[in-house]
This record gives structure tokens, C-alpha cells and sequence, in this order.
């Protein structure tokens, strides 16, 4: 199987190095928009500006340059880019007769002045309008890209409508180190994969205020209380809340101090500004972007979710950081 990865950023970069690191016989690409990054990589042998300190495997090749020529060598393009990029490369490719998958975790971006009611979209209703004969899907779950390049065990999901796209990313990712479950429930594992970047800022905010574990385990939990309620709204199945895409996923980010997102919340704590944290960060961190898209497709289908329209109000600069956990803790009571 040739394997094409676009994006050369620390997803894509780990991904492309864990298929490429298998002992079968497979060709795995790497492609980079900047041409100085690419040359560097080939060089080096390592993404030495987003994963510091991993080798590639030999068999990963990196290219720059004319990528629908590598395209149509490809037998599985992988988008490794953010959710800003999906757009555009969905438009891009979307003639493309072999699946495309995505990687990002995120609900299109709306502008802090759009009008009222102005909604973003997921990642596969962007493929639906732009690319709606591409057959696609997601790989998602658990998975900080640093552990993954380095080849500790992790466990994924990959979600389409087609299930032989999804057997497809079983055959190329699943190995030794990566386990890969196929799914059908591609509205779950979009929902579960960006709200859970959301809901990472507020534990983030929450432990850098030094809260503590009461405040964490509650935000998390009610946290996918708030996730399960809008993906179930959107057409998504529970249970698939439950899994890797959505109680796994909002464990690890919400948790782990690889994450990004938590990142943000730790940095607000501290008093920086959110220019001032996304800055300093060097990835994106795709909660900064889609919390107000999730707020506002929650709103739209009647949906209560008030961590989320927090963090939302925090982002907007419209509450302060000292105000937000008594803003939560101010609703009034209610059943579990
Ligand atoms: N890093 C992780 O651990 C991880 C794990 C799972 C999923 N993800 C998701 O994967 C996506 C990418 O995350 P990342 O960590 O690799 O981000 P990153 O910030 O490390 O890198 C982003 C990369 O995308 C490239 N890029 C941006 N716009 C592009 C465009 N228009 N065309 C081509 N390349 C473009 C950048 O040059 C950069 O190389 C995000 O949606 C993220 O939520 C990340
Ligand atoms: O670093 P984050 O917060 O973007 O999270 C990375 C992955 O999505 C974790 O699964």
C-alpha cells in the first residue's frame, strides 16, 4: 500500500512514521508545504521543529513540491493538516478517485463578529460540500503525537461511511504499537474529537487556578455529559461516546500535559493573554478555534452546554478567568 501523509506538522509527522516503521511492504510519504522544512527533514532524518529527539524510520520518504503528482501515485491520502486547512484541500482533491481521511479535531472556525445563528461545520459536512464523491473518513482517538512517533502503544479509531475505507486505515495503521478499531459513527468521533479540545482548556484553566482533582473530575465528567448530549443531537450514537473518540480522548487532553488545548487553559491561569498562549505554543491548539462553533451548533439544536459557553465567554474576553469557575458553580442545582 502507498500511504501519502500532507502535512508535515506533529500529527502528521508521527503518523506517517509510525505506518512507516512496520516491517511489510509499504511506501509512506511524507509531504511538506515549506520547502526549507522539507530539505531539513531530509536531511536530519527527524521533524526536528515539531517532534524533537525521534529519528524516522528509513522507509519514510518526505517530499515538497507538486503534491497531485504524489497523489496520483497514492493508493490512501491522509490530511495532517488542521481543521483552518481542510477546506481548501478537500476542494483541492476532490476529483480523487483512492479514500482521503483527515486527521483534525476540530468544528470549522466563526469569526468572534459573525451574525448571530452563523454555524461552522464539521469536518465531514465540509467533504459533503465541497468533495461530496470523495469516498473519506476520520482517524481519531487518543493519541499525543510524541508518544506515537516513538512508538508507545496507542489505540485509534477510524470512522467513514464506507466500511472499506475504514478496513482500509485498519490495513495501513494497525500494528504492533497501534491498535485501530473501525467504527461507522463518523458524527461521534468528529464531536467527541473537537469538543473534547474545548472541554481541555477548561481542566487546564481549572488545575492552573489549582482547583484541584474534585473540580477536575467533575469538569470532565459533565464535560461528556455536555459532548454525549450534542453528538447525540447532531445524530451521533451514545455509545460511541463511551469510546476511545470521546471518553478516551477527553481523559488523555483533558489530563495530560502533552496536550495543547490544556496547555492554553494552563497559560490563562498564569494571567497570559490568549494571543500570548496560542503564540507560545508553536501547534495549533484546535479548541481556541471551534469553541464557538460547538457553542453556536448547540445552541441552534436546543442544547445545554455550560462549560463550553464558559470557556466560549473566557476566549471572547468576556469573562474574566477569576470568574469563571464561580460562573459554573452558580447555576442552579439539578438531577444528574
Ligand atoms: N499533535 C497531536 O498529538 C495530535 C494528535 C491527534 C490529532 N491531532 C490533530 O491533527 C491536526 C494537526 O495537528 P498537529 O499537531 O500536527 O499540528 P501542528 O501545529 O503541529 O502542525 C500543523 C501542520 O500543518 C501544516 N499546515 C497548516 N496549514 C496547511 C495547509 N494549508 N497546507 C498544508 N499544510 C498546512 C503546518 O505547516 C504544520 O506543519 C489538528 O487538528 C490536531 O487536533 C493532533
Ligand atoms: O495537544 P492537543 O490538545 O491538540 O491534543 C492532541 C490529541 O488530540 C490528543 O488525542
Amino acid at each position: 500500500m502507498k500511504i501519502l501523509v500532507i502535512g508535515a506538522g506533529a500529527w502528521g509527522s508521527a503518523l506517517a512514521m509510525s505506518a512507516a516503521a512496520r516491517p511489510d511492504k509499504r511506501t509512506v510519504t511524507l509531504w511538506a508545504r515549506d520547502a526549507a522544512q522539507a530539505q531539513a527533514m531530509q536531511t536530519e532524518r527527524a521533524n526536528t521543529r515539531y517532534l524533537k529527539g525521534v529519528q524516522f524510520p528509513p522507509a519514510l520518504a518526505v517530499v515538497h513540491g507538486d503534491v497531485m503528482e504524489q497523489v496520483r501515485g497514492a493508493d490512501l491520502v491522509v490530511l495532517g493538516t488542521p481543521m483552518a486547512a481542510l477546506r481548501e484541500w478537500l476542494g483541492k482533491l476532490k476529483s480523487c478517485s483512492v479514500p482521503v481521511v483527515w486527521l483534525c479535531k476540530g468544528f470549522e472556525a466563526v469569526a468572534a463578529d459573525a451574525e448571530a445563528g452563523s454555524m461552522g461545520l464539521m469536518a465531514h459536512e465540509v467533504c459533503q460540500q465541497v468533495a461530496p464523491q470523495l469516498r473519506c473518513g476520520v482517524l481519531s482517538g487518543p493519541s499525543f503525537a510524541a508518544e506515537v512517533a516513538r512508538n508507545q502503544p496507542t489505540a485509534l479509531v477510524a470512522a467513514s461511511a464506507h466500511a472499506d475505507v475504514s478496513e482500509m486505515l485498519v490495513t495501513a495503521f494497525h500494528g504492533d504499537a497501534m491498535r485501530v478499531y473501525a467504527n461507522t459513527d463518523i458524527v461521534g468521533v468528529e464531536v467527541g474529537g473537537a469538543v473534547k479540545n474545548v472541554l481541555a482548556i477548561a481542566t487546564g484553566l481549572c488545575d492552573g487556578l489549582q482547583l484541584g482533582l474534585n473540580a477536575r473530575a467533575a469538569l470532565v465528567t459533565r464535560g461528556l455529559a455536555e459532548m454525549t448530549r450534542l453528538g447525540v443531537a447532531l445524530g451521533a450514537r451514545t455509545e460511541t461516546f463511551m469510546g476511545l473518540s470521546g471518553l478516551g480522548d477527553l481523559v488523555l487532553t483533558a489530563t495530560g500535559d502533552l496536550s495543547r488545548n490544556r496547555k492554553v487553559g494552563l497559560l490563562l491561569a498564569e494571567g497570559k493573554t490568549l494571543e500570548q498562549a496560542v503564540a507560545s505554543l508553536g501547534h495549533v491548539a484546535e479548541g481556541v478555534y471551534s469553541a464557538r462553533t460547538v457553542l453556536a451548533r448547540a445552541l441552534h439544536l436546543g442544547v445545554e452546554m455550560p462549560i463550553t459557553e464558559t470557556v466560549v465567554a473566557l476566549l471572547d474576553g468576556k469573562l474574566p478567568v477569576s470568574e469563571a469557575v464561580q460562573y459554573l458553580m452558580a447555576r442552579d442545582a439539578r438531577g444528574e
